[in-house]
């Protein structure tokens, strides 16, 4: 009998009622008990939807306050010293590693994040070191089990695979190796891991799953032996729970090879994103009696699963397992924690276009309904039928293409991608244009959205103000936030972004071929959540989208004003593609739309224009052998969206959140005038690029960030001072900025000017002292 099973569900709560708690929380309005309880409703609320929904396989561990990695860390004992040490309760040492704590004398910076392999969620990277004591710290994965089981539901508790949790780990600061193989410290982790299985097992679970998405990686090789010492490991000393290996978001492909002999009683593996690479598995265990977790229901996306096509799929590998359909199961293709809660909670989308769509909720009936019709046909017949008629709908609406947009992205010409002359050039011309001081300073555009600022844009969508009344309102934001920048000193002025919602969603909004949800929000981190646009037929831009309130804000100042735009490649990387047309080409439409705004502006007297691009790195595809055909159609949107201006145009781009080294070429590819890279955080890891043979290699001007915006922490000047003199010897002193690792929009007021004082003071010093 085939079941169907889902690997983990949004842990937001339909209403975002987690992400309220929490604030409510740090800003003391409410008590732990009062936090911990909204947890547990979420929870057994969320099990309740997964089984009314139909689905056998419920998981249980995969909720968290912030992030399932740094779960697993506090679960394992993974707490710096410092945190350790903080005399703070377990809960709060937990946030203080999550978001950083600057209170009651206590002053410790948030760990690092990192995007979690190619998606736009955030973990938060475990800080490993040589004497770090692996031991049971607290038991949740065990109490969450044991929580769903007396509310009625038998789970199989999800856990993160040893040798993925310790393979994004890094050398921490209390490390005596800098570069350590994070790995190495397997043999004193797998032993813990037994005796938490022992707990599960004593807790009556009978399967765990276990994920080891590093299989996917192309790293997932170097670990064989390790795979097999763990995997034999739990299985000889917990012979009692049995385990499901999960893999997503690519392909194993020779990793099966020793995966299939691992002692596990299934495997999943992501058909969803890897449907080419699903019968080299199915060939590795048709001789075992291996379960296969088929994940069909994409985790990623948003568009309903094509039953028909899922259910052929499902049918071909029970007939190559010699038709034992109780050895397959239908899955989500990975947790369903990246798409919405429900469709149920969209009003303001047509009937047609909300028929196009699952979320989280509805996917978990998805899975249901092919388990079923693998089961019995008779009994999905209908479902299937009404699935059939949504799929047909789309496809019918997808051939109604713009064919104005598809024969310009066919006409671009390869000097399309080029600035007229090399940097070197456009160098001088813009130095003197802008009128810089040495170590320019600038931000990277958003100030904070204040809770006026949301109001009013409430009160503007609610009708209770007029477009006029709106507009001014933002126009006063921008004049205030111009003349806090020039008291501050900085050097290039930003209008602060105040008619942003979000970055990407503003400019969907602004242009055409985009659908929005109301409440489709999905978890970038901790409490921060997105509503990814989704990208429903082919992009064009009606109307210029920035440049009036550029414009306005230029003619607030003397000082230069930079034009601030969301990069092709983020806004894609951002939404809800489509699955009907190549990335790519959805990439390069939305790169001609920007590259006609970039041009307004200049038009418009704007003599810089950053063109952000944080989310180019996340895109790029887990295997190294996928890369290049990526970056070379991100770089190339890039470089097409920026380069239709004249050399005076002083174009900047920014990035955050990842580890750049693997890709820097990629970065200094999109030959922006200016790169500024999130740095404060990421110990110099991206420092090390610029030395040894990369030295002078391809970078423009650059500005490593040189405080933590993510935090409410002020970083004191001589620590700011500290960032830059390294960044100063490393990279030269004419081609530094100084600025922040991002946009300061979560931050107070009272917070990013503290912030920003000290990194003005900081810049004054090194002018004067590293000249
Ligand atoms: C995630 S990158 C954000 C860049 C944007 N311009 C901001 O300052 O908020
Ligand atoms: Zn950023």
């Amino acid at each position: 009998m085939a079941a169907s099973s889902v690997l983990g569900f949004p842990r937001i709560g339909p209403q975002r009622e987690v992400k309220k708690a929490l604030e409510a929380y740090w800003s003391d309005k409410i008590q732990a008990d009062e936090l911990l309880k909204v947890a547990k409703q979420q929870r057994l609320h969320t099990y309740e939807i997964i089984k009314s929904q139909g689905v056998d396989v419920i998981p249980t561990g995969t909720f968290t306050l912030y992030d399932h990695i740094l779960d697993f860390s506090n679960t394992f004992n993974i707490i710096p010293s410092a945190y350790a040490k903080s005399g703070l309760s377990p809960l709060d040492t937990f946030f203080a590693m999550a978001r950083g704590h600057q209170k009651g004398g206590v002053d410790l910076p948030a760990n690092e994040m990192r995007k979690w392999f190619n998606s736009n969620y955030h973990y938060l990277v475990p800080e490993l070191h040589e004497s770090l004591e692996f031991k049971l710290n607290n038991t949740k994965p065990v109490d969450d089990f044991v929580e769903a089981k007396e509310a009625g539901y038998n789970a199989r508790p999800v856990l993160v695979g040893p040798i993925t949790l310790l393979w994004l780990g890094k050398a921490s600061r209390e490390a005596k190796n800098p570069n350590l193989d994070t790995v190495s410290l397997l043999e004193k982790l797998a032993p813990v891991y037994v005796e938490l299985l022992k707990k599960l097992a004593a807790a009556g679970a009978d399967w765990v799953q276990i994920d080891e998405p590093v299989l996917c990686m192309d790293d997932g090789a170097k670990y064989a032996s390790q795979f097999k010492s763990t995997y034999e490991l739990f299985a000889s000393q917990v012979p009692e729970i049995k385990t499901l290996l999960t893999t997503y978001f690519g392909r194993v492909d020779d990793n099966v090879n020793f995966v299939k002999d691992l002692p596990i009683a299934g495997f999943h593996v992501d058909v969803y994103s890897a449907p080419n690479a699903l019968n080299n598995v199915v060939s590795a265990f048709a001789n075992k009696d291996t379960v296969l977790s088929l994940g069909l229901v994409s985790g990623r996306n948003i568009w309903k699963n094509d039953l028909a096509a899922s259910l052929k799929i499902a049918k071909d590998v029970v007939a190559q397992l010699g038709n034992k359909a109780e050895r397959v199961q239908i899955a989500t293709s990975s947790s369903l924690l990246h798409t919405p809660y429900t469709i149920k909670n969209e009003k303001k989308l047509s009937a047609e276009v909300l028929d196009w769509f699952s979320f989280a909720t509805e996917k978990c009936g998805e899975v249901a309904t092919l388990a079923a019709a693998l089961r019995d046909p008779s009994t999905a017949a209908d479902r299937l039928e009404v699935n059939e008629r949504s799929i047909k709908a789309r496809r019918d609406f997808e051939k109604n293409s713009n064919s104005a947009v598809r024969d310009r992205v066919a006409a671009i010409k390869p000097e399309d991608l080029n600035r007229k002359s090399p940097f070197a050039v456009r160098r001088e011309v813009q130095r003197k244009r802008l009128n810089l001081p040495a170590l320019p300073t600038t931000t990277i555009g958003s100030f904070p959205q204040t809770k006026e600022i949301r109001s009013q844009r409430a009160r503007f969508n609610k009708g209770e103000i007029d477009q006029a009344q709106y507009e001014k309102f933002l126009e006063n934001e921008i004049a205030d936030v111009v003349k806090r920048q020039e008291a501050l000193g900085l050097d290039v002025l930003v209008h602060g972004e105040p008619e942003r919602n979000d970055m990407v969603q503003y400019f969907g909004e602004l242009l055409d071929g985009f659908e929005f949800t109301q409440n489709g929000w999905v978890q970038s981190f901790g409490s921060r959540y997105v509503r990814p646009p989704i990208v429903v037929s082919d992009v064009s831009r009606p109307q210029p989208m920035t440049v009036r309130w550029s414009q306005y804000a230029q003619s607030l100042t003397k000082k230069v004003m930079k034009g601030m735009l969301t990069g092709p490649v983020t806004i894609l990387n951002w939404s809800f593609p489509r699955d009907d047309i190549s990335r790519d080409l959805q990439s390069k439409q939305i790169a001609l739309a920007l590259r006609d705004e970039v041009c307004d502006l200049e038009k418009a007297g704007i003599v810089s224009v950053q063109i952000d691009e944080p989310a180019l790195r996340e895109g790029l595809p887990l295997r190294k052998s996928d890369w290049d055909s990526y970056l070379t159609w991100a770089v190339d949107s890039f470089r097409l969206s920026a380069a239709g201006v004249s050399d005076e145009m002083n174009t900047a781009s920014h990035f955050c959140y990842s580890s750049f080294e693997d890709c820097i070429a990629a970065v200094f590819a999109l030959d922006a005038d200016m790169i500024s890279i999130e740095n404060s955080k990421s110990d110099e890891k991206l420092l090390k690029v610029f030395t040894g043979d990369k030295k002078d290699e391809g970078v423009n001007d650059i500005g490593p960030g040189v405080f933590d915006i993510h935090s409410p922490r002020v970083a004191p000047e001589q620590e700011q001072f500290e960032k830059i003199k390294r960044i100063v010897e490393v990279v030269g002193f004419d081609k530094v900025w100084i600025n922040p690792d991002c946009g300061l929009k979560t931050r107070t007021w009272e917070e990013c000017t503290a912030q920003l004082e000290a990194m003005m003071a900081a810049t004054q010093r090194a002018r004067k002292e590293l000249a």
